[in-house]
């Protein structure tokens, strides 16, 4: 997606306020109305993440029907969104009577439902409340639409994922193809940063980013960094990697107690989105970072890596590269944090 979604909706909204089309643009509105149906549902739409978030998906012309669900809010956030004259109907669910109906036909689910964090916390400290929140969100995924792609954005990630995936184990809908960890804001992060420092297009930048999506086991491989940059001392990589695994709490610090980064999450969650649908819908080479599961770390059954994205979701888990020396420490550093995470959610999905 990246700017080219931007581009899409707006090319939308001209041809959608011509009152004059010509043929040629008819035929290319044709084009867009003709693009598969795909029902997406935001849950926790009401909230930091998932408004913006919203409003993001309202503009993606790859959506047919968009369904907003919180426990509280949704009225209001779905009446205003659904003014925007994009394509896709919106619908605004509220409470658990309404859940189901929210869920029902899903092509795919974003979940950033949760509590943030504070100044001070870890996002292991959210564990004890999102945990459940997640773990009864999902149940309703795999009753309501078992064949949906998963984005889970609720964190801790590296442990919530690993709870989705067991309670879809437990209901017999389980797919490791569909259940994605949304990682995509390392991504973005790093891109930025490295941008700054590389004085490289903030636009052509590229950056992977491995392991998992909290502090140490946030591993961005800047030595695979495009375009290439000759004049970053070890110094200056050390700090980009510092600063993009501390990128979520330099946002909550920053916000000072009103919750953690938002509109770059929004943003970010977009993009991932997007990337799911164009996958869907056969679009070749579509490529992104996300924390599922995965083999190339041994003892790791969930990790970070480029994922190519398919028709029934993940294609391939993409091997990560050649490391630097200094990433081989990273990834051998990141790995005991990282399995506890994983092991903590598995735990709590399957004894509680
Ligand atoms: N993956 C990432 O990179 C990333 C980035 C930023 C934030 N996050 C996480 O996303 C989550 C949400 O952050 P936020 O800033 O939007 O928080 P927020 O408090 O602003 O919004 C959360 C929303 O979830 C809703 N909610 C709570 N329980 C629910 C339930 N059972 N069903 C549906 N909705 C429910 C709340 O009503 C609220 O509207 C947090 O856990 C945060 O840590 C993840
Ligand atoms: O840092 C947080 O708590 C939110 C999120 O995971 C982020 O990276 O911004």
């Amino acid at each position: 997606m990246k700017a080219s979604l931007f581009r899409s909706a707006e090319a939308a909204l001209r041809r959608v306020s011509s009152p004059s089309a010509s043929s040629h643009l008819l035929r290319r509105s044709y084009c867009v109305e003709s693009k598969p149906e795909r029902k997406v549902a935001v849950l926790g739409a009401a909230g930091g993440i998932g408004q913006p978030l919203a409003l993001l998906m309202k503009l993606n012309p790859l959506v047919s029907s968009l369904s907003l669900y919180d426990i509280a809010g949704t009225p209001g956030v779905a009446a205003d969104v659904s003014h925007i004259n994009t394509r896709s109907q919106v619908a605004g669910y509220m409470g658990d009577d309404q859940l189901g109906q929210a869920l029902e036909g899903a092509d795919l689910v974003i979940i950033p439902a949760g509590v943030p964090r504070k100044p001070g916390m870890t996002r292991d400290d959210l564990f004890n409340i999102n945990a459940g929140i997640v773990k009864s969100l999902c149940t309703a995924i795999a009753k309501y639409c078992p064949n949906a792609l998963v984005n889970m954005i609720s964190n801790p990630v590296n442990s919530t994922v690993p709870i989705a995936a067991e309670v879809f184990k437990k209901a017999g809908t389980y797919d490791e193809k569909k259940l994605f960890g949304v990682t995509t804001l390392d991504v973005v992060r790093a891109k930025t940063f490295y941008a700054g420092k590389a004085k490289v297009p903030v636009a052509e930048a590229n950056v992977p980013v491995v392991g998992g999506h909290a502090g140490i086991t946030i591993l961005p491989l800047f030595s695979q960094a495009t375009p290439k940059s000759n004049n970053l001392s070890d110094e200056d990589i050390v700090a980009l990697t510092k600063r993009t695994q501390d990128g979520g709490t330099e946002v909550v610090e920053a916000k000072a107690g009103k919750g953690s980064a938002t509109l770059s999450m929004a943003y970010a969650g977009a993009v991932f989105a997007d990337a799911c649908l164009k996958g869907l819908n056969g679009v070749p080479d579509v490529v992104e970072c996300s924390f599922v599961q995965s083999t190339i770390v041994p003892d790791l059954p969930y990790f970070a890596s480029k994922v190519k994205l398919g028709k029934n979701g993940v294609e391939e888990v993409l091997g990560l590269g050649p490391l630097s020396d200094y990433e081989k420490q990273g990834l051998e550093s990141l790995k005991h944090e990282l399995k506890a995470s994983i092991e903590k959610g598995i735990k709590f999905a399957t004894q509680s």
